[in-house]
């Protein structure tokens, strides 16, 4: 038995922090780890992308992004950014170009094995937080197992198994919602749901967390609540963030980095810290 030391942390024979949420090391070993990964996270050279023949929506983008960066996505209305995070992992096959994710290369049709290792190390969080609003907070975090567990009893609290149970209880606590556990979705507000759907993506023990808009739909309050809560969970965690905004200063605040689409190109990619303001009037004037 590890010694525990504090809600999510263990300490191993060998003296190194272990992470309870992710099962990897965490704190500052984490963020040690996650750097010293060899080779990017994801790697995408002349990415392509169209729905249909006549409109080409990603035109050539290169990307990388490493392991524990947190990379902010902005551009105007249609440029193309959810088009780029499904790419990314796989949930839209690409038309061109190259991309590797979690250092396996994905080819452009992506076969159906592929796509399901990447999204078994990936959470997901959108703008509308999509849960279940008739469930407990609880069954719906535990929906976040669904794609590992692949099992009808990821369904209701009251079918999963303990371990399953204790996960997801792990998730809601670290975002300070376990006494709601028991409570129907639709009986908590809007912030507080958009936790839940952080602690749905925190449960799957992702590498990467992939966020579209994630605090669009919040208050200027909950929404930088939502965006603090996010970057810290993923520094405690080791955990790769790559998220779209189309407020400016959740981009330049929470990121390391920012990357700017423009009409399906890349037009800017750059540290957070040295993005200025003709950057923005360069990416969002027509
Ligand atoms: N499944 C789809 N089938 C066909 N066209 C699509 C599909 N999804 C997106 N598009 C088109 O691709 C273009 C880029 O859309 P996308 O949602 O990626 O942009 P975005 O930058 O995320 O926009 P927004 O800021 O409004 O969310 C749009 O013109 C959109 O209509």
């Amino acid at each position: 038995m590890l010694p525990a030391l504090g809600l999510f942390c263990v300490q191993t024979p060998g003296g190194m922090m272990l992470d309870l949420v992710t099962d990897r090391p965490s704190g500052a070993a984490a963020k040690a780890q996650a750097l010293a990964q060899t080779g990017p996270l994801i790697a995408a050279r002349g990415l392509c992308k169209s729905y249909d023949r006549r409109r080409t929506i990603l035109d050539g983008v290169d990307l990388e992004i490493a392991a524990g960066e947190r990379v902010a996505l902005i551009g105007s209305n249609g440029s193309g950014k959810s088009t780029l995070l499904k790419s990314l992992i796989g949930l839209h096959p690409i038309s061109g170009g190259t991309l590797h994710c979690f250092g396996e290369p994905v080819d452009a049709r992506g076969s159906r094995k592929q796509r399901l290792a990447m999204r078994r190390q990936t959470g997901f969080v959108f703008q509308k937080h999509c849960l279940v609003r008739r469930r407990t907070v609880l069954s719906n975090v535990i929906h976040g197992l669904f794609g590992d567990a692949g099992s009808w009893r990821a369904f209701s609290h009251s079918l999963a198994p303990p371990e399953w149970r204790d996960r997801a209880m792990q998730a809601l606590a670290e975002v300070d919602l376990a006494d709601k556990a028991l409570e129907r979705a639709d009986a908590l507000s809007g912030g507080q749901q958009q936790r839940v759907a952080i602690a749905r993506a925190l449960v799957r023990r992702p590498r990467l967390l992939i966020a579209d808009e994630p605090a669009a739909s919040l208050d200027p309050v909950s929404g930088r609540n939502v965006m603090e809560l996010f970057t810290q969970l993923c520094r405690d965690h080791g955990i790769t963030l790559l998220y779209t905004s189309h407020d400016m200063a959740h981009a330049v605040d929470y990121a390391d980095r920012v990357v700017a689409l423009k009409g399906g190109k890349v037009l800017f990619d750059r540290p957070a810290a040295q993005v200025t303001r003709a950057d923005l009037k360069d990416t969002f004037d027509g």
